[in-house]
């Protein structure tokens, strides 16, 4: 039962036809291509990541080793298994183990903890946990541990590092020394893995990409971003992200015969170092990050000499740091805007200061089909602003397993409600102006008002919660909880606590936290949340001006 992904609404028989035929779709394969890098250039360094430095042979038969492990472990293809990984080598020995035998990923972020784990395990039927002992001050074995006792189809653990009562990940990679597998279990149609969503209503939901369709992105990307053989790429931003795994990204590098270094923070000190020791080229940051990153290098640019372009994306940025990144840096910036779901944006490297400033860039493919609706879903006049939609050769047309999220998210005719509030100028690039969806971007991670708000009922001392974006000089936006308490008032403390304890990663815990008495002053009962949300951000942005 398990054993098969639910089947999903692709796209249709003339649309894929015609992605084939303009070469779009090229019926590559992840467990294809990997092999066939290690053949053209064996001893090319690929990945370099703490103390490991391993070369396109070794990334290939690590790979290979692993997949015939995890077969003789009794995995079958077409199941899912979670990868809760770290900035580290095996995170890419791992996923290129599990595309080879056709096992599908599903990539839950570091910084995720029990309540997300959980719900990706259910929502895919996970069979398996691939994780790490620990990381940036986290011990993950409770988290396992705890993942199995409540799903109980998690059946596997693997661990890399110290694996107490579970399988140790090496020793499944040594159990798979000298056995043959497929290079290529997996039709390039068929789902590869399973992406996240920012989870802008409610909880996230699953975005099962397909080989042709994501190396489609990957190859393209390369190119807009102008990577080649000679390329280092620095993973800087945990490598998870749609972002750095595929914009161009570590996938996209590795796919052009580059080299990817891997930081375990993105800290201007790690990262300025493996820059300079590595000659990195290429890398990608949320915009604050790249604010701190602008500050460490006014004053040590000197190790920055090899970096060439940065990718900059996730959240908007402001044109007055988008106008710094090359004299301070001295590199080119490349806005991107992209989502998990498909459609990714970029400026291109030989574009205009004017168009590299102040836009969010213009689609990767010309079969990228761009709708700019208004409320009543009828095309805004040029250059206005509406709702984004998309469809294309690399934009899904439905969610795993998620009816009601499909009726919301996609038009009649397959077109990506993406949320976004954009205008279009008359070059063709997009400028993001806001969006329609409550979620907070803190950072560039997505957060959802709805699901925080569902974690706050759930406190004994809350009546109601509502969730609000607030704007944020450094984080673009943080989030504000405000809460109408029930008799007795908890401390803002305790409320931040209750979501740390429910399980919920870091940065969903709310910023600030202000108790009101009501949420509406006047009688005005049927306001919606969305209203209710506005209305209490406009409350308080006129609060803290007086
Ligand atoms: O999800 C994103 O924000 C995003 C941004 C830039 C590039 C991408 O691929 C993304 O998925």
């Amino acid at each position: 039962m398990s054993n098969n992904i639910i089947p999903q609404q692709t796209w249709p028989a003339e649309f894929a036809q015609r992605y084939r035929e303009k070469g779009y779709w090229q019926g590559e394969t992840f467990g294809q291509w990997l092999h066939d890098r290690a053949q053209q250039h064996p001893d090319r360094e690929a990945i370099v990541g703490g103390e490991q430095r391993w070369s396109y042979h070794q990334l290939n038969q690590y790979a290979n080793e692993l997949a015939a492990g995890l077969l003789q472990h009794g995995l079958e293809k077409g199941q899912r298994v979670l990868v809760h990984l770290p900035n580290i080598p095996e995170f890419i020995s791992v996923i290129f183990a599990l595309f080879r035998i056709g096992l599908i990923p599903v990539y839950v972020l570091p910084a995720h903890r029990i309540a997300e784990a959980e719900h990706f395990a259910n929502d895919a039927q996970a069979v398996a946990y691939i994780g790490v002992d620990q990381h940036a001050g986290f011990n993950y074995l409770p988290l396992a541990r705890e993942l199995q006792k409540r799903c109980p189809h998690v059946e596997k653990i693997y661990i890399v590092g110290q694996s107490e009562e579970f399988t140790a990940l090496h020793s499944v990679q040594a159990k798979g020394q000298g056995k043959a597998v497929p290079i290529n279990a997996a039709q390039a149609s068929d789902v590869a893995f399973l992406q996240i969503s920012g989870g802008s209503t409610g909880l996230s939901k699953l975005i099962p990409r397909t080989h042709d369709d994501y190396i489609y992105t990957l190859r393209e990307s390369a190119k807009i971003a102008g990577l080649d053989a000679r390329s280092v790429y620095l993973g800087a931003l945990p490598i998870a992200h749609n972002f750095p795994m595929s914009s161009p990204g570590f996938l996209g590098t590795l796919y052009v015969g580059g080299k990817v270094v891997l930081s375990t923070v993105p800290s201007p000190e790690q990262c300025f170092t493996l820059i300079e020791r590595e000659g990195v080229t290429d890398t990608s940051l949320v915009p604050p990050l790249l604010l701190l990153w602008l500050e460490a290098a006014s004053h040590n640019k000197a190790q920055l000499h090899s970096l060439k372009v940065i990718q900059v994306g996730g959240a908007k940025l402001a044109a007055e740091v988008a106008k710094r990144v090359r004299p301070v840096l001295g590199v080119t910036l490349q806005q991107v805007f992209g989502m998990a779901e498909g459609l990714i944006n970029y400026t291109r490297l030989d574009d205009s200061d004017d168009l590299i400033v102040h836009t969010q860039g213009r689609p990767i493919s010309p079969d990228d089909e761009i709708l700019i609706v208004d409320d009543q879903g009828r095309a805004v006049p040029e250059g206005e602003p509406g709702y984004l939609l998309t469809r294309g050769p690399y934009t899904i047309r439905a969610y795993h397993n998620n009816p009601s999220a499909n009726a919301r998210s996609f038009t009649n005719d397959g077109f990506y409600r993406t949320g976004d509030i954009v205008r279009r100028t008359a070059e063709g690039y997009l400028v993001v102006q806001g969006r329609a969806n409550d979620h907070i971007n803190r950072a560039g991670e997505k957060i959802s008002a709805e699901e925080i708000e569902d974690h706050l009922l759930a406190h004994p001392q809350v009546f109601d919660a509502a969730v609000v974006s607030i704007p944020d000089e450094f984080l673009g936006e943080r989030s504000c909880a405000f809460i109408i308490p029930k008799a007795e008032k908890p401390r803002p403390v305790e409320i931040k606590r209750w979501i740390r304890e429910r399980g919920l990663a870091d940065f969903k815990v709310p910023d600030q936290v202000v108790f009101v008495d009501q949420f509406v002053e006047t009688a005005a009962l049927k306001i919606s949340r969305k209203e209710l949300r506005a209305q209490l951000r406009a409350q308080l942005q006129n609060n803290s001006e007086h």
